[in-house]
């Protein structure tokens, strides 16, 4: 069974004259608002937000010494940063975007075939929800305030276990494109999973090789349709990535990301760069933080929705573990000084319980209770997603 609102497309609900009277099914409690100021999604006039860091992934691979520091600096402060040197020219990037906005264009009509919520199995008509395929985030009551977006969510590698009914045939350049930039987006990531082995004083394939030879990948389109009351809702709302890292790909016309920085930094956008140039972020994922023993930590983020007279769309990868790995925090970063933060559980499981965690608006690392609280060697209390 699925809930009945579940195949309800914000798309839709947009293009319904909503517009005028916002379903309430969206709106949040007052104290979950996104602040005043967050919600000017060009954000051009904001007064000096701390800017966000940038890594030079070109000189990543060369090792240069100086890169590796401000990797460091990036990883402990922001949990991600945006990319330079990624070899991406920006007409296959703008290709990419052009050919996912395109798709959501599409009428309702001529997507049914994608849909994420699909045939039961059980001989009796009924319908269920799974992750892949095109449709709203999963629905489980009538108390969860919905986000302001609709999805596509494919698993692009391992390519022999691509469900390729659910990889959309329109626009005809779309699949070619995607399996491109997953090429692409995967030597980055492994790059990168190199460089902060290294920055950890590691040999290069420590963490590639917790995650496996044929560590999956998922990509999510996400679209954001023009909403008119982006003060009132979450575009999409705050979470940490269910990944070992997160290869982003940002629109290049609106933003509306923003990370919550510890320390007091509170919330903070991610800005358009203009000019057409196209925002590439690297995000750490829950994983991650696990398999370092929070030497990396993954940030908390958000979307504040579009305007009224805007839609946004962004691309994200998201890189696991092989299902049946272990995960746990590696051996090497435990000690008596650093206990184990975090207990062992099994890749798979984590993953599925993203999904339960995430239609709660909790961390999967607080609701499945993998945080142990060191002093007492206790699971710890669960804590709300910052800023939630
Ligand atoms: O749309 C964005 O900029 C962020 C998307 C995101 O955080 C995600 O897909 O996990
Ligand atoms: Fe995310």
């Amino acid at each position: 069974m699925v809930h009945q609102a579940q195949g309800q497309l914000v798309q839709e609900v947009a293009a319904d004259g909503a517009l005028s009277a916002l379903p309430s099914r969206y709106v949040l409690k007052e104290q979950h608002r996104p602040s005043p100021t967050a919600v000017a999604t060009t954000g051009t006039a904001k007064p000096a937000a701390p800017s966000i860091p940038t890594v030079d992934v070109s000189r990543l691979a060369d090792a240069d010494p100086e890169e590796a520091a401000r990797l460091r600096s990036a990883l402990r402060s922001w949990g991600l940063f945006a990319v330079t040197g990624h070899g991406m020219q920006e007409p296959f990037l703008d290709a990419v975007l052009a050919s996912s906005r395109a798709f959501f264009h599409l009428p309702t009509e001529a997507k049914p075939e994608y849909s994420n919520v699909v045939d039961a199995g059980d001989g009796e008509g009924g319908r269920r929800f799974q992750p892949e395929g095109y449709g709203v985030d999963r629905v489980d009551t009538d108390e969860q305030v919905l986000d302001w977006c609709d999805r596509l969510y494919l698993l692009v590698r391992p390519e022999d276990e691509r469900q390729l009914r659910f990889w959309p045939a329109h626009p005809p350049d779309l699949r070619d494109l995607l399996h491109e930039f997953s090429v692409r987006s995967e030597k980055l990531a492994r790059l990168v999973l190199a460089a902060m082995a290294r920055s950890l004083g590691f040999q290069d394939g420590f963490f590639a090789d917790k995650v496996g030879e044929r560590m999956p990948s998922y990509a999510r389109f996400t679209y954001y349709p023009p909403c008119p009351r982006p003060d009132l809702v979450h575009g999409l709302k705050p979470h940490t990535d269910n990944s070992v890292v997160t290869v982003l790909l940002l629109d290049e016309r609106v933003g509306g990301l923003q990370v919550f920085l510890e320390d007091g930094g509170g919330w903070v956008d991610v800005p358009v760069l203009g000019g057409g140039r196209h925002q590439l972020l690297v995000v750490v994922g829950d994983e991650m933080e696990i398999m370092s023993n929070a030497a990396f930590r993954a940030p908390v983020h958000r979307v504040v929705a579009p305007g009224e007279a805007e839609e946004r769309v962004s691309l994200a990868v998201f890189y696991q573990p092989e299902p049946h790995r272990v995960l746990e925090p590696s051996p090497e970063l435990v000690s008596g000084e650093r206990p184990a933060m975090y207990r062992r559980l099994e890749a798979k499981v984590f993953g599925d319980g993203f999904w339960d965690a995430f239609a709660l608006g909790e961390r999967t690392i607080d609701f499945l209770k993998v945080k142990v609280d060191v002093a007492t060697d206790q699971p710890a209390a669960a804590a709300a997603v910052s800023g939630a």
